[in-house]
């Protein structure tokens, strides 16, 4: 498509993607807001019409789109199957791969519309030719962690109003242009369909007779109590397990098969020095295969990163070479891959030793 001044944004009714429409009208671009029907708890609505209003008082014209069916299908019935096999999913990684950034393009190209955008807190930038996403200015909201899997058609195409803002200033704009709602709106927790309790959704959606109470063991084989049911736990978990031994113990090993649960008392035999990846995408191969750059992978949002080395294996899997062990991975998970503030790519964890 040839490139013009119209871009599609994705509103969630949220402080940041109402701010981003103010940003990108500033910046003279021809808005239409989006609004995705993803999930919604309890039938509310609020955020349609929060983001209507938006639109409304900016002189955008906006639509919605309902993605309810696609949302169950392709997220929460992977989020509930992930956990069912004992593993630990990323809906929100999946989300943005297949979901969400994927419907801006479908629509926008629909629409005759060059680029999209959101409200994420990430940078783009050209190396050698290839689009990466780089990390947010703002170190305490940057969402790079979530978009490895972002193919070059939509990178190139792709506005990132955020990227060089923090929180604060974007809370600022927003009540300085006089939207109080949107600059005084709480940040999302979590997952979007279940914050912070995963818990009571999996209870709320999951047959009963699937979640049963099972053992504890320790790594003798050794019964330390009952839990109450594997999908309940995560690798490397240590609060709220229920049992009181005068230690710590921390989730080593998920067994579905038998519904049980082995924990250890020593975090130093949850570490680990390998992964293998599957579902995984890297943008530009030669930057990540051939490199003798400190490559870092992280596989988890917040306050890691583990030197390694990247090899494909002849399977199709990537094989990862910890430098310095890493505790508590679990299948499930994603591993991004970055040199320096530059997202390489990264893949889904199916194993590691
Ligand atoms: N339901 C939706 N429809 C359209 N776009 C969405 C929707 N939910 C999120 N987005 C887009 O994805 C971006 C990141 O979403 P996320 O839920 O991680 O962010 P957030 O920090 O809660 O953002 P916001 O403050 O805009 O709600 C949003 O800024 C928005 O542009």
């Amino acid at each position: 498509m040839q490139e013009n001044n119209k871009v599609l944004l994705g509103m969630s009714g949220g402080t940041d993607s109402s701010v981003a429409a103010l940003l990108l009208q500033d910046a003279g671009y021809e808005v239409t807001g989006v609004t995705f029907r993803f999930y919604e708890k309890g039938n509310n609505t609020e955020y349609l019409d929060d983001a209507r209003e938006l639109c409304e008082r900016l002189h955008i014209s906006h639509i919605t789109y309902d993605a309810r069916n696609e949302f169950r299908e392709r997220i929460i019935s992977y989020f509930i199957n992930e956990y069912m096999t004992g593993r630990t999913p990323v809906p929100c990684t999946l989300c943005n791969n297949y979901l969400k950034w994927p419907l801006l393009k479908k629509l926008a190209d629909e629409k005759g519309i060059y680029h999209f955008a959101t409200g994420h807190y990430v940078q783009k930038r050209n190396i050698d030719g290839y689009w990466h996403i780089t990390t947010g200015t703002d170190a305490d909201k940057d969402q790079s962690f979530f978009l490895w899997g972002l193919p070059q058609d939509i990178l190139q195409r792709m506005l990132l109003p955020m990227g060089k803002l923090t929180k604060n200033k974007v809370r600022e704009i927003a009540a300085e242009r006089g939207f109080l709602k949107a600059a005084h709106k709480r940040d999302s927790l979590g997952v979007c369909f279940c914050p912070m309790d995963y818990r009571s959704f999996l209870k709320e959606h999951v047959k009963k007779e699937l979640i049963m109470p099972g053992n504890f063991y320790d790594e003798s084989g050794n019964c330390l109590g009952k839990h109450e049911g594997y999908p309940f736990y995560t690798i490397g978990q240590r609060r709220g397990l229920g049992i009181y031994l005068n230690k710590a113990l921390f989730v080593k090993q998920i067994i579905p098969q038998t519904n049980s649960i082995i924990l250890s008392d020593q975090l130093c035999s949850l570490r680990q020095t390998e992964m293998y990846l599957t579902d995984w995408h890297v943008t530009n191969p030669s930057a990540l295969f051939e490199t003798t750059d400190e490559i870092i992978v992280k596989i988890r949002y917040r306050k890691q990163a583990n030197r390694c080395t990247v090899i494909p294996t002849p399977d199709g899997q990537l094989h990862i070479k910890l430098h310095e062990p890493l505790t508590s991975i679990a299948a499930g998970q994603a591993a991004a891959f970055y040199r320096d503030d530059v997202v390489l790519g990264g893949g889904i964890i199916c194993s590691s030793l």
